[in-house]
């Protein structure tokens, strides 16, 4: 097999084994998921970046298309110690560049201590490391991409229908299937709306809850879902899922700030304020909320006291950071939908006049 080269924003050049051909440059994030490499792979939040696993065997249990989150590979690239053939050969057939011999433990503790950086990565049979170093020079900073939503969402509404029991007007901003799984499961009708859609197309939709979804980049540039957040505060219940949470906290009032090396693993411990529980989460984020503006924090992360998640009684808004959705898990918070829909339906439902 081929060679191929990782250029990292700090001058750093490592060699490692081409596994899928083609030069790409991305933000250079890790997960520390030692399960749910396919889901992972097929999150839409990971659009522009570069996926390095620290879980050191990835694809052992194959490739099923059932697990995806989406229709297609999400990161520009990916990196791990040792990838199997079936991943691999996914990964090739979609053009998405792989690697994989590499010191994978040296990328994490690099990527710790210096912060999600520029990357660009070289493989296949004529790549060199000049290659590699040019692409990461291509590298923008995340929040560079300002459109990056048009990458992720629908073009187009689309309706999930889960038994009419409530109706969920789903913001598109890279949503991940398990969250209209998670709703349709629940008895909810799920209209997926464009990520710019309008707040004239949410109302025509006449919905019970407004949910807004994840998604890749930075939440300042997703204007539009933020302008639809603004419109319906205080009349229609909200609430929010990782980017979601940042959309709808901004909106409000509230800021977000972009964090060292974010948070992308199956085992963020979240602390609820309200009944002093620890559960285990499923995160992916590289941004948190540091100003809540009107919301209250109900739930912090255990290892560095950061927002996941928030309410309010009077504008009716849930959210959070992580996600309960994920799969393969852990499962703990799924009871977010059940609240989510208990919002639609409440009648502590602020009453539009
Ligand atoms: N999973 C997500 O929705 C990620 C949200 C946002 N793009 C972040 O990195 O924080």
């Amino acid at each position: 097999m081929s060679d191929a080269y990782i250029a990292l924003a700090d001058g750093r050049v490592l060699k490692a084994r081409a596994r899928a051909p083609g030069r790409t440059r991305g933000e250079l994030v890790f997960t520390t998921a030692y399960t749910g490499y396919e889901e992972s792979l097929t999150d839409p939040s990971y659009a522009e970046q570069i996926l390095t696993f620290s879980y050191p065997l990835i694809g052992n249990y194959g490739v099923r298309t059932e697990r995806f989150e989406s229709e297609s590979v999400r990161p520009n690239a990916a990196v791990a110690r040792e990838m199997t053939d079936d991943v691999a050969d996914w990964l090739a057939a979609e053009g998405v560049p792989a690697v994989d011999h590499v010191d994978t433990r040296e990328i994490v503790t690099t990527v710790r201590e210096e912060g999600a950086m520029a990357c660009g990565i070289a493989a296949g049979p004529d790549a060199t490391a000049e290659d590699a170093v040019e692409a990461m020079e291509a590298c923008k900073p995340m929040s560079d991409h300002v459109d990056i939503g048009a990458q992720v969402s629908v073009a187009e509404p689309t309706v999930h229908e889960g038994g009419g029991d409530a109706d969920v007007a789903l913001l598109d901003c890279g949503a991940k299937g398990s969250i209209i799984s998670s709703l349709t499961d629940r008895g909810a009708d799920v209209h997926v709306l464009p990520y710019d859609a309008t707040p004239e197309d949410v109302a025509a939709v006449g919905p019970d809850v407004l949910f807004v979804s994840n998604g890749p980049g930075d939440p300042e540039n997703f204007v539009a879902a933020q302008a639809v957040v603004d419109e319906f505060a205080g009349d229609l219940p909200m609430a929010g899922i990782c980017l979601g949470q940042q959309v709808i906290t901004s909106a409000l009032g509230g800021s977000t700030e972009k964090m060292t090396f974010g948070h992308r693993g199956v085992n963020q411990p979240v602390k609820d304020l309200r009944t002093d529980k620890v559960v285990m989460t499923t995160q992916n984020h590289g941004y948190t909320v540091d100003d809540t503006g009107p919301l209250e924090v109900t739930q912090v992360n255990v290892n560095d006291d950061t927002v996941e998640g928030l309410d309010s009684e009077d504008l009716d808004v849930i959210t959070r950071q992580y996600h309960p959705e994920a799969n393969p898990g852990p499962h703990d918070s799924l009871g977010f939908f059940d609240e989510v829909l208990d919002l639609a339906t409440s009648s502590r439902r602020v009453a539009a006049d």
